[in-house]
């Protein structure tokens, strides 16, 4: 009776603490807050404009549109927290949206991490998600989470391999029995392509343009592999040698050309992971494949490249942005039962 009251009042949450968006799901209900990982604040005193309320979509419309007394920062980098107070506060906030939090109870959480990240930076993760509001706290590894979220058959003695490319990081994992046989991450994922569209646009044009400017150019036209009609799409910006406002024509294969080096570090980063892998294993993944997840993935023919480059089957999950969340969410269903293959305080860090 009590454990339902508690349930109906402060449901347990899974959270996906992005480097560019940040997912809540509540137990049984799914994911019910997608919010970008950013708050406004007031240069001067740090505190959250809009009477604390400048966090997530609303901060997000702010990025580099901003008077200088006003900043957008983001408390997560490559999956990794770099502030702890604002993070805290963020927190907090997306808590209060996402749950009803009554009763003075705390919400247990499932909270996914990269997986090659340190003690020090899993403690943080604990401690923000502790003193933003909730009671004991689970990690899992971000890959781990987006195989459950995708509904692959991790328990069985088979290889699945799940690659999830996010702003900030790719993390790539081999699964069998229930547990990582191999992965890889690497701090390389959808900002880096952002920055390397800016990059581009600077050495071909002497054009410079913001990081909104550029994702949405990455968004528009970008792509993997050739695109069976090609794409263009003209850009705004400032001419670095004038100094006045000039525009330009960008196509999807300078765009291409542009993601590049940031594409062959992802594929690199899977190759790796399946060489640690068992040749036996290694035999599944012809039939298993690759599945995809995370935003970064949505890239046009990305799965078409990377079938190119490792030969076996790819396949892009029905909804990759909230993989990982929706995996969080399925580990609260069976948290008695999966607890002691997640870290805990004390336990796994
Ligand atoms: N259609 C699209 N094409 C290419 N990239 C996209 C598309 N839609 C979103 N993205 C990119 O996906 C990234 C965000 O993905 P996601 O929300 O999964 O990352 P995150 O969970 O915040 O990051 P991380 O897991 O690395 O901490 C951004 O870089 C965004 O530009």
């Amino acid at each position: 009776m009590l454990n339902r009251l508690r349930d109906w009042l402060c449901p347990d949450l899974g959270i996906d603490l992005g480097t560019v968006n940040t997912r809540i799901a509540v137990r049984g209900l799914g994911v019910v807050l997608d919010e970008p990982t950013v708050l406004a604040l007031e240069r001067k005193t740090r505190r959250v404009i809009g009477r604390g309320a400048a966090i997530g979509k609303l901060a997000r419309q702010m990025v580099g549109r901003t008077p200088d007394s006003i900043i957008a920062v983001n408390p997560v980098r490559h999956g990794v927290i770099t502030d702890f107070e604002l993070c805290e506060v963020m927190l907090r906030y997306f808590f209060q949206k996402a749950s009803r939090q009554g009763g003075g109870f705390r919400p247990r959480c499932v909270v996914s991490v990269p997986s090659e990240i340190s003690s020090v930076e899993k403690r943080a993760v604990y401690n923000s998600v502790e003193r933003a509001g909730a009671g004991r706290i689970f990690l899992i590894d971000k890959a781990r989470a987006a195989s459950i979220g995708a509904g692959l058959p991790i328990s069985e003695p088979l290889a699945n391999m799940v690659c999830d490319i996010g702003g900030g990081t790719t993390e790539c994992a081999i699964l069998s029995l229930g547990e990582s046989v191999a992965s890889k991450s690497i701090r390389i994922a959808g900002n880096d392509m952002d920055e390397a569209i800016i990059d581009y646009l600077r050495q071909h044009y002497s054009l410079r343009i913001g990081r909104p400017t550029a994702e949405q150019l990455k968004i528009d036209i970008g792509s993997a592999a050739a695109l069976d009609t090609e794409l263009s799409s003209e850009v705004r910006g400032l001419d670095s040698i004038s100094g006045i406002p000039r525009k330009a024509v960008l196509t999807s294969e300078e765009v291409r050309e542009a993601l590049g080096e940031c594409l062959w570090k992802i594929v690199n980063c899977i190759k790796a992971s399946i060489e640690q892998c068992d040749p036996e294993l290694i035999g599944d993944l012809a039939d298993t494949g690759l599945t995809l997840t995370g935003g970064g993935a949505l890239l046009r023919n990305l799965d078409l490249f990377l079938r190119e480059q490792l030969g076996i089957p790819v396949r892009l999950d029905s909804d990759p942005l909230s993989t990982v969340a929706r995996g969080t969410s399925i580990c609260l269903e069976h948290l008695a039962n999966w607890q002691q293959r997640f870290q805990t305080e004390g336990a796994g860090f």
